[in-house]
C-alpha cells in the first residue's frame, strides 16, 4: 500500500482497513494526529502512511480473507449445482483446501520455535530491564491461565449448542484476576499492553502476518474498539462459513472429514474467542483491563482452537517479552504437548459436529436412495384397469401376446388373446414380467379416446360457458330467468331447480354467452362438480341480504377445484337488507377476494328482479372470457359432455349434450360412455330443431341406445360400427365389474378384492365336528396372516352350519368353514340368497391350503369335490353277508354309484367311503335321479341310521367357483 497523494475521507479509510473510524481517530492520535471522529474528516496522505503502518496489515489480510471468501463462494455454487449429478470427494474438498492455508496448524512447532527469537529481539530491542522483577508475577499469570482455558474449553463444547454465555462467564469469573494482576503489572511497569493480537481472532490464518506487526506492539490500545465492532461482522462471517462448509463436507469421506476436522476446531475456536470478545461492556468501562482480559480470552480461545496461537501470542505478547528470557525449548515442549492434549480434548466439539455431519449425511443419501428407488418402482409400475385383454396387457407391458399367455398357463390358467383378465391374474403376470400394478378405475380408462389436436389456425373464438353457482334461495335461477327473459323458475316444482339446464343467450351487442344452470341445493354437489369442470367460467351467486352460506362454500371450492374463474354475482340488491361490503368480505375469506379488495374475482352487484346490474355482469363475463381467449374449432367432428339423460316418453331416450368442439350434425355416429348412437334429431333449449351444433352449443339429443350418464363424454366416430364396438367394450368391462361385485367375500374373489385393495380382513367363521379339530383349524388359518390381510377367526362352534352361522357371517362379511360338518337346509337357503361363500372340508390341511391359496391369489387348478346329490336314509334293512342296506330317497341331485359318498349325521360327516351297492327296487342301476327311492349299501360300514345323510360327490379337477359352493349345499 503506498499512501495517496489525496487526502481521504475517514469513512474510506476506515473501509479500506476495514477498522471503526474511532480505532483510526484513536490510532492517529497516538501518533500525534488529532482528528475529530467524523466520517468527513479528511485524512492526509502522511495520517495515511501511519495508518497503513498500523493497518496495512490487517487490510491485507481483509482482502486475502474476502479473495477467499469469494473462491469458497464460488466453489460452493459450482458444487452445489453439480451436486444433483455426482458429488466426488475432490470437488467438495477443494473449497476446504483452499481455507486450509488459513489454519497454519502444521507450521505451528516451527513458528513457535521461530517467534520466541523474535519477541527475545525485540524486547532486548525495547530494552526493558524493569521486566527482570516482574518475572514471578508474569509466571503466575501465565500459568494461571490453564486451568482457565481447561474450563473454557468445557464452555467450548457447550458453546458449539449455541450456549454463548457460560464461555463468557467464565472468562469473567476466572479472568478479570489475571487481567487485574497484569494491569497493575502493566501499570508498574508503566508499560502499554498492546493489542494487535487480538487481531487473531479473526485473522488466524494470517497470523504471521502478526509477527512482522510486532514492531507496533506499543501502539494504540483502542485497536480494541475497533476489533470489537468488527467482531461482529467476523464472528457472522465465520458463521456463515461455518454454515457452508458443513453443508459441503457433509458429503465427504470420512477422512476427508477428519483432515477438515482441524478446519472447522479452528472455527469453534474462532468462534468462541469471538464471543468472549463480545464482551464490549467491560471494554468500555475499563479499557485497559478490557484489553488485557481480551489478551488473555484470546490465548484461552487460541488454546481451544488448537494452541498453535496462544504459542504465537505468547511470543508476540508483552508478556511474552517480560519472561521471554524464559521461553526455552523446555517451555516450547510444554506448550507443545498442551496444545496436543487440548486439539484432542476439543475433538469432543469436532467430532460431535463431525457426527451431525455424517448424520445429515446419511440423511441425505437416505433421502436420494429412496428418491432412485421411487423412480425405479414408477418406472416399473403399469396403471391398468381390470378386465384389461390379454393383448392389451401385453401391448403395456411390451411384449408379446404370446409371452402373457404362455405366463398364463404356466399359472395354471387358459386364456385367449383377447380374454379379459380380473385383478388378481393381472397382478400375478405383471409380477412375473417385472411390473406391479396400479389398478385404475374403470370408468377412468374407458374414456380414453384420443382425441386430435386442433392446429392453432384453426381455432376460433367460442362463446364462454358459464356455471351458476350458489347457496339455494340465493336467486341462480331468477338471475337466469332474467338473463334469458323467461320463466324458468315459474315452471319448476317448489321452485327449485332440479336439473342440470343448458341455455345460450346473446348479449345485446350479439355476443353468445352458454350458461348452465346448476342446482343450489345440496343433494346436487355432485352434479355440480360435473358443471364446473365443463364450464370455463363460474357466476357465484350470494344474496346481498344474507351471506356466504355452506353451499356457497362449496361452489367456491368446486370451481377452484376445476381451475375455474369465479365472477360474484351479489344478488337481492334490491333488498332493503341488502350489504354487498359483507359479501365481499366474507367471501375474502374464502380466497374470492374482488377486484374493488385487489383480488382477482370480478363482482357486479346485480338484482334478477329489477335486472340492475346485469349488463354489467354479462360485460364483465365477456371481459373474463376474453381474457381467457376461448377457442375451439368448428370444422372437425365433434365432442362434448352429457349434461343429463333421462327417457322421454314420446321421444325415447334424449340427452342434453354440450358440445365443447367441433360441429355436431344430425346422423353423426357417436359414443357416449359406454352408450353409442347416430344422431336422429337435435333440438335447442326452445325446443327447435336444428341441423347441426358448433362449440359451447347446447342441444337435446336423441339416438342414444341406451341412458348415458350426466358427465359422460361423447365423441363422434367416423361410423356407427366404431361407435358399437368401442361402446360394447366398455359395456362389457362395467358389465364384468358388476358380475363380480359379490356381496359378500367369497374366497374366489379375495385374491381379486386384495389385488384391488378393497380388503384388509378376512373374517372366517368356523365350524367343525369337535372342538378339537376348531382348535387345530382355527390355528392352522390365523398363522395365516400377512402384511396384506389379516385373517380373524369371528366365531367357531362345533355342529353343523346354522341360520345364525349364516347371518353372522352375512353381517360381518364372513366366509363360512365348515370341517366334518354340513349347512342345515335353512342355512344353505339364507346362504345361497346373501352369497356367503361357505367352504366344506374333511381334511384341516385342505382348508388351510385353500384360504393361504386364495390369500395369494393362486391360480392353478384345484382338486375339488362336486356334490352329485344327497339320499336321505328313511329305513334299515339288515341283510345277511350283505349288510346294512339303507332305504333312501334321493332328494336333490342324483346318486351315482362310482361316486363315492359321506355318511351325514346331524349334520357332521360321520363315514366317507364307497358304494358297495345302489340299487332300485332289485335290480342294481348307475344312478338315481332326485325324487326317487333306492336302495344303498356302503363298503365296509353298516352303522347307517334312519335320518341319516348319504352324500354323493364327485372329485374334479377345476377352480371352484361360489356357483360350485351352492351347488354343493
Ligand atoms: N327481491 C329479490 N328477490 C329475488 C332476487 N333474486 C331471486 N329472488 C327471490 O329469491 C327466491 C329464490 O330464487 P331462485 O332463483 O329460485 O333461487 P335459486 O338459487 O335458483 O334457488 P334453488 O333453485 O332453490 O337453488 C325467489 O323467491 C326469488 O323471487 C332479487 O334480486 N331480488
Amino acid at each position: 500500500m503506498s499512501p495517496n497523494d489525496k487526502p481521504k475521507r475517514l469513512f474510506k479509510v476506515a473501509s479500506e482497513f476495514n477498522v471503526s473510524t474511532s480505532s483510526i481517530v484513536g490510532s492517529l492520535s497516538d501518533q500525534g494526529f488529532e482528528v475529530a471522529n467524523k466520517p468527513n474528516t479528511k485524512i492526509t496522505p502522511e495520517m495515511y502512511e501511519v495508518l497503513e503502518e498500523v493497518y496495512g496489515v490487517d487490510k491485507a489480510n481483509s482482502q486475502q480473507h474476502e479473495k477467499a471468501r469469494e473462491e469458497y463462494a464460488s466453489r460452493r455454487d459450482q458444487i452445489r449445482a453439480s451436486r444433483n449429478e455426482s458429488v466426488s470427494i475432490e470437488d467438495t474438498l477443494e473449497p476446504l483446501e483452499e481455507e486450509l492455508p488459513l489454519e497454519p496448524e502444521d507450521e505451528e512447532p516451527e513458528e513457535i520455535a521461530g517467534l520466541t527469537p523474535l519477541d527475545e529481539s525485540e524486547e532486548e530491542a525495547e530494552g526493558q530491564p524493569e521486566l527482570e522483577p516482574e518475572e514471578p508475577e508474569t509466571v503466575e499469570a501465565e500459568e494461571k491461565p490453564e486451568p482457565v482455558e481447561e474450563k473454557s474449553r468445557e464452555e467450548t463444547t457447550a458453546e458449539e449448542e449455541s450456549v454463548e454465555e457460560p464461555a463468557v462467564e467464565a472468562g469473567e469469573e476466572e479472568v478479570p484476576d489475571e487481567a487485574e494482576e497484569e494491569t497493575e503489572v502493566a501499570a508498574e511497569t508503566g508499560e502499554e499492553p498492546e493489542d494487535e493480537i487480538e487481531e487473531d481472532e479473526e485473522f488466524e490464518e494470517d497470523e504471521e502476518a502478526y509477527e512482522d506487526e510486532e514492531a507496533y506492539e506499543d501502539e494504540d490500545e483502542e485497536e480494541d474498539e475497533e476489533f470489537d465492532e468488527d467482531e461482529e461482522e467476523y464472528e457472522e462471517e465465520d458463521e456463515e462459513f461455518e454454515e457452508d462448509e458443513e453443508d459441503e463436507e457433509d458429503e465427504e469421506d470420512e477422512d476427508e472429514e477428519t483432515k477438515e476436522e482441524g478446519v472447522i476446531r479452528g472455527r469453534a475456536g474462532r468462534l468462541k474467542g469471538t464471543k468472549v470478545v463480545g464482551k464490549v461492556k467491560i471494554d468500555e468501562s475499563k479499557p485497559k483491563r478490557r484489553k488485557k482480559r481480551k489478551r488473555k480470552k484470546d490465548r484461552r480461545e487460541d488454546d481451544s482452537d488448537k494452541g498453535k496461537k496462544k504459542s504465537k501470542k505468547k511470543s508476540k505478547k508483552k508478556k511474552s517479552r517480560r519472561r521471554s528470557k524464559r521461553v526455552d525449548e523446555e517451555d516450547v515442549e510444554q506448550k507443545m504437548k498442551e496444545t496436543l492434549r487440548k486439539m484432542q480434548s476439543s475433538e469432543t466439539v469436532g467430532s460431535r459436529r463431525q457426527k451431525r455431519r455424517r448424520q445429515r449425511k446419511e440423511e441425505r443419501e437416505e433421502e436420494e436412495q429412496l428418491q432412485a428407488e421411487m423412480e425405479e418402482l414408477e418406472e416399473s409400475i403399469l396403471e391398468v384397469a381390470e378386465f384389461i385383454t390379454v393383448s392389451d396387457l401385453a401391448e403395456l407391458m411390451g411384449v408379446k401376446a404370446n409371452e402373457v399367455i404362455t405366463t398364463c398357463m404356466n399359472l395354471g390358467m387358459m386364456v385367449s388373446i383377447n380374454q379379459r383378465l380380473d385383478a388378481s391374474t393381472i397382478e400375478l403376470v405383471t409380477e412375473e414380467f417385472g411390473y406391479e400394478v396400479e389398478f385404475v378405475d374403470a370408468d377412468e380408462a374407458i374414456e380414453e379416446i384420443q382425441l386430435e389436436e386442433d392446429s392453432p389456425e384453426d381455432l376460433e373464438p367460442r362463446a364462454p360457458i358459464i356455471t351458476v353457482m350458489g347457496h339455494v334461495d340465493h336467486g341462480k335461477t331468477s338471475l337466469l330467468d332474467y338473463i334469458r327473459k323467461s320463466q324458468v323458475a315459474e315452471g319448476e316444482a317448489g321452485g327449485i331447480t332440479q336439473h342440470v339446464g343448458a341455455y345460450e343467450v346473446q348479449t345485446d351487442d350479439g355476443r353468445p354467452i352458454t350458461f348452465l344452470d346448476t342446482p343450489g341445493h345440496e343433494a346436487f354437489t355432485a352434479m355440480r362438480s360435473r358443471g364446473a369442470q365443463a364450464t370455463d367460467i363460474v357466476i357465484l351467486v350470494v344474496a346481498a341480504d344474507d351471506a356466504v352460506m355452506p353451499q356457497t362454500i362449496e361452489a367456491i371450492n368446486h370451481a377452484k377445484a376445476g381451475g375455474v374463474p369465479i365472477i360474484v354475482a351479489i344478488n337481492k340488491m334490491d333488498k332493503p337488507g341488502a350489504n354487498p361490503d359483507k359479501i365481499k368480505q366474507q367471501l375474502a375469506e374464502y380466497d374470492v377476494i374482488v377486484e374493488e379488495y385487489g383480488g382477482k374475482n370480478q363482482a357486479a352487484e346485480v338484482s334478477a328482479k329489477t335486472g340492475e346490474g346485469i349488463p354489467e355482469l354479462l360485460e364483465k363475463v365477456l371481459i373474463e372470457a376474453e381474457l381467457m381467449e376461448l377457442k375451439a374449432n368448428p370444422n372437425r367432428t365433434a365432442n362434448g359432455v352429457v349434461l343429463e339423460a333421462r327417457v322421454d316418453k314420446g321421444k325415447g331416450i334424449v340427452a342434453n349434450v354440450l358440445v365443447q368442439n367441433g360441429t355436431l350434425e344430425v346422423g353423426d355416429a357417436y359414443v357416449a360412455g359406454p352408450c353409442f348412437g347416430r344422431v336422429r334429431a337435435m333440438e335447442n333449449e326452445l325446443g327447435n330443431r336444428v341441423e347441426n351444433a358448433g362449440p359451447s352449443v347446447p342441444v337435446q339429443l336423441t339416438g342414444f341406445d341406451d341412458i348415458p350418464q350426466a358427465g359422460d363424454k361423447l365423441v363422434v366416430l367416423e361410423d356407427e360400427k366404431k361407435a358399437k364396438e368401442i361402446a360394447n367394450q366398455r359395456q362389457q368391462i362395467r358389465r364384468e365389474q358388476e358380475l363380480r361385485k359379490s356381496k359378500h367375500l367369497t374366497l374366489d374373489d379375495l385374491s381379486r378384492r386384495l389385488a384391488l385393495g378393497e380388503v384388509s380382513d378376512l373374517n372366517i367363521i368356523i365350524k367343525a365336528d369337535v372342538d378339537g379339530s376348531i382348535e387345530a383349524l382355527s390355528g392352522a388359518l390365523q398363522k395365516l396372516s400377512n402384511d396384506e390381510v389379516s385373517v380373524n377367526i369371528i366365531h367357531t362352534g362345533a355342529g353343523a352350519i346354522t341360520e345364525s352361522d349364516v347371518l353372522l357371517a352375512s353381517a360381518s362379511d364372513a366366509i363360512i368353514i365348515g370341517f366334518q360338518v354340513r349347512p342345515t337346509a335353512n342355512a344353505r337357503a339364507v346362504a345361497d340368497n346373501e352369497e356367503i361363500d361357505i367352504r366344506l372340508f374333511s381334511v384341516i390341511y385342505d382348508a388351510v391350503d385353500e384360504v393361504k391359496d386364495a390369500m395369494e391369489g393362486m391360480l392353478s387348478p384345484e382338486i375339488s369335490e362336486k356334490l352329485s346329490g344327497n339320499a336321505e336314509v328313511r329305513e334299515i334293512f339288515k341283510v345277511s353277508k350283505v349288510g346294512t342296506i339303507a332305504g333312501c330317497y334321493v332328494t336333490d341331485g342324483k346318486i351315482n354309484r362310482n361316486n363315492p359318498v359321506r355318511v351325514v349325521r346331524d349334520g357332521v360327516v360321520i363315514y366317507d367311503g364307497e358304494i358297495d351297492a345302489l340299487k332300485r327296487f332289485k335290480d342294481d342301476v348307475k344312478e338315481v335321479q332326485t325324487g326317487y327311492e333306492c336302495g344303498i349299501s356302503i363298503v365296509n360300514y353298516n352303522d347307517i341310521k334312519v335320518g341319516d345323510v348319504i352324500e354323493n360327490y364327485e372329485i374334479v379337477e377345476e377352480r371352484r367357483s361360489l356357483e360350485d359352493v351352492r351347488d354343493n349345499d
